[in-house]
């Protein structure tokens, strides 16, 4: 950046040469020394100067632009890997629209300042600061005539900074709070289009761009007669330097080339200074988009060592957690511990908290209070990585990338070969349906997205963690994909998942978790009960509610189907 400073520097000072050419003719004309070769060495020159500083302003340009994307870079980079080091818990109440506008414009925001405002900032003061110098040396008097009317036309433009931060700050906000609307509304619109919603979120973008357009309007119609009224008086150095350098040359006390010179120089302070206001203009932009990015990259992070410790055995045990989301807290005093080596089902009620447990196993989220001990370590000090080394963790949320669907499988395992992937697919009964596919393993998620039920998604994810060679596996079984083919695919599926591991399975169905190790029963974040299905079912009547429904679920089930 310093170089291509520099090098704008040089290439400002060549643009004055034109200035000093044009003088030396004029006055060469009013004194009659004017020759065809002194013609053609002041036109050299000019051109010289004007060729110099269009090859340098290129190369300062240049070294900026690629100084300028690779901080922009930088700074992406920076927030993606901070996105993987905060709590779930700000990825979750943050809107993707937001992240977005945070990631790519309020970064792209930096690119002008960045690339353009160092260099040509400091070439744009160097330049006039140049010329006045030069205005002193030839005369003092004429240098002061010229310069009356610059800081007037500062103090009309100071004028357009009047609540500036304030302005930049809502003018960001605005276009954050568009940009997070629009992807709110494109992400959304199944679910608009469904309910018939269309009016209403659109409504809402609507809301956005207009405010979006006032903030922006509002701004201009608060500084347009400040700016219109300092870039008038600005430029305007021949008001004082014409009558005053007249008189001075009436007088006797300068000569007219001097005369000439400097009413000449001083044409050229206007037009340098009058850009680097434009550039200064960013400077609230940078310090508005700098605050955004700074206060996401300042959000405190999940503390994890990132040394690996010895871990004694594939147990998890929960020693009197409590933990909350915001304040309300949602799981009160929570101990017990799954079966290391078998299968532990959590069940409750909805919102009673069996998904919060599992994710705080997976270290998404700190307890407020307590321990969760695994492998005889606390796992806030276990390094995420070494602790997802040993869990492998599937969720109703059946993500996948756009990459091929053998790309997504290999995800649980970066190094296994494609046989290795094939059997995985085969062990969660993926196989059948991919093989059918045009382009098979091969096919993009995205292109067959539209082809892949509810229930193939899911299959394809536990062929993921099939592959991942985890001890534990914690699973929030989904209720959604509950078509009878389907069901059974999913459970043959999970069956060849769990072999020899330890299971930890969120459970909705009872019947699906009634062969269980253990059991464990949650109501209202507390853990009201723990054994195994016979003696729950004598034992706690929450759990004998819940059973009944499910059977009486099932039976229904079983009606329609033979209706
Ligand atoms: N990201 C979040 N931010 C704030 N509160 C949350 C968040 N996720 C869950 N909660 C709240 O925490 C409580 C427990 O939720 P949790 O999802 O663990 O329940 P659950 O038993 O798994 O429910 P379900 O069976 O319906 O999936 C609920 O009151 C829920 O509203």
């Amino acid at each position: 950046m310093l170089v291509a400073i520099l090098l704008a520097v040089i290439g400002v000072l060549c643009g004055v040469a034109p200035y000093f050419a044009l003088a030396g003719i004029l006055s060469g004309l009013v004194q009659n020394t004017l020759t065809a070769e002194r013609i053609f060495c002041y036109v050299g020159i000019a051109v010289l100067g004007e060729t110099l500083k269009m090859l340098f302003n290129t190369v300062s340009s240049l070294k900026a632009h690629r100084v300028a994307y690779h901080i922009l870079g930088n700074i992406r980079c920076k927030l993606a890997e901070k996105m993987m080091r905060v709590p779930m818990g700000v990825m979750v109440d943050t809107p993707s629209g937001k992240l977005k506008a945070m990631v790519v414009d309020t970064v792209d925001k930096l690119e002008q300042p960045l690339a353009h405002m160092l260099p040509e900032i400091t070439a744009n003061v160097f330049t006039p600061l140049c010329i006045i110098i030069l205005l002193f040396i030839l005369d003092w008097r004429m240098a002061l005539a010229c310069m009356i009317v610059i800081p007037i036309g500062f103090l009309l433009l100071m004028g357009q900074m009047k609540d500036y931060k304030n302005r930049s700050d809502r003018y960001i906000e605005a276009s954050s709070n568009m940009d997070s609307s629009l992807v709110e509304y494109v992400n959304g619109i199944e679910v608009i289009k469904t309910f018939s919603q269309t009016g209403k979120s659109f409504q809402k973008f609507s809301d956005a761009v207009k405010n979006y357009h006032d903030t922006t309007l509002d701004w201009w119609k608060n500084t347009w007669l400040y700016s219109a009224l300092g870039l008038t008086v600005i430029p305007a150095t021949l008001v004082g330097g014409i009558p005053v350098g007249a008189y001075l040359l009436m007088q006797g006390s300068i000569s007219f080339s001097i005369y000439i010179t400097c009413l000449i120089l001083s044409l050229g302070i206007a037009g340098p200074l009058i850009q680097a206001t434009y550039y200064a203009d960013n400077f609230a932009v940078v310090d508005a988009s700098i605050r955004q990015v700074g206060n996401f990259l300042d959000e405190q992070e999940l503390v994890r060592p990132s040394k690996e410790v010895l871990l004694t055995d594939d147990g998890f045990h929960f020693e009197h957690v409590s933990f909350g989301y915001d304040k309300k807290e949602v799981l009160h005093d929570i101990t017990f511990s799954p079966v290391a080596g078998g299968k532990t089902a959590i069940v409750g009620p909805s919102g009673s908290g069996k998904s919060t447990i599992t994710k705080l196993m997976a270290g998404f989220w700190d307890v407020t209070s307590g321990h969760i001990i695994y492998g005889g370590q606390d796992i806030r000090n276990i390094p995420t990585s070494q602790l997802m080394k040993h869990i492998s963790f599937v969720s109703q949320d059946n993500f996948l990338f756009n990459i091929s669907i053998k790309e997504n499988i290999r995800m649980g395992n970066p190094c296994a070969t494609d046989e290795e992937v094939l059997a995985a697919a085969k062990a969660a009964r993926c196989d059948e349906f991919i093989s059918k596919m045009e382009y098979g393993y091969d096919t993009l998620v995205g292109d067959a997205g539209g082809k892949l039920s509810g229930g193939e998604r899911q299959r394809i994810t536990i062929a993921r963690a099939i592959l991942k060679p985890a001890d534990v596996v914690i699973l929030d079984e989904a209720s959604a994909y509950a078509d009878p083919e389907n069901e059974v695919y999913i459970e043959e599926a999970i069956n060849e998942l769990v072999k020899d591991k330890t299971l930890i399975v969120v459970a909705h169905r009872l019947e699906t978790i009634e062969n269980s190790d253990k059991i464990v029963v949650v109501d209202q974040g507390k853990i009201v009960a723990e054994g195994t299905q016979s003696e729950l079912l004598k034992n706690c009547a929450l759990y004998k509610r819940l059973w009944n429904e499910t059977i009486l679920t099932s039976e229904r089930k079983r009606g329609d189907c033979n209706a």
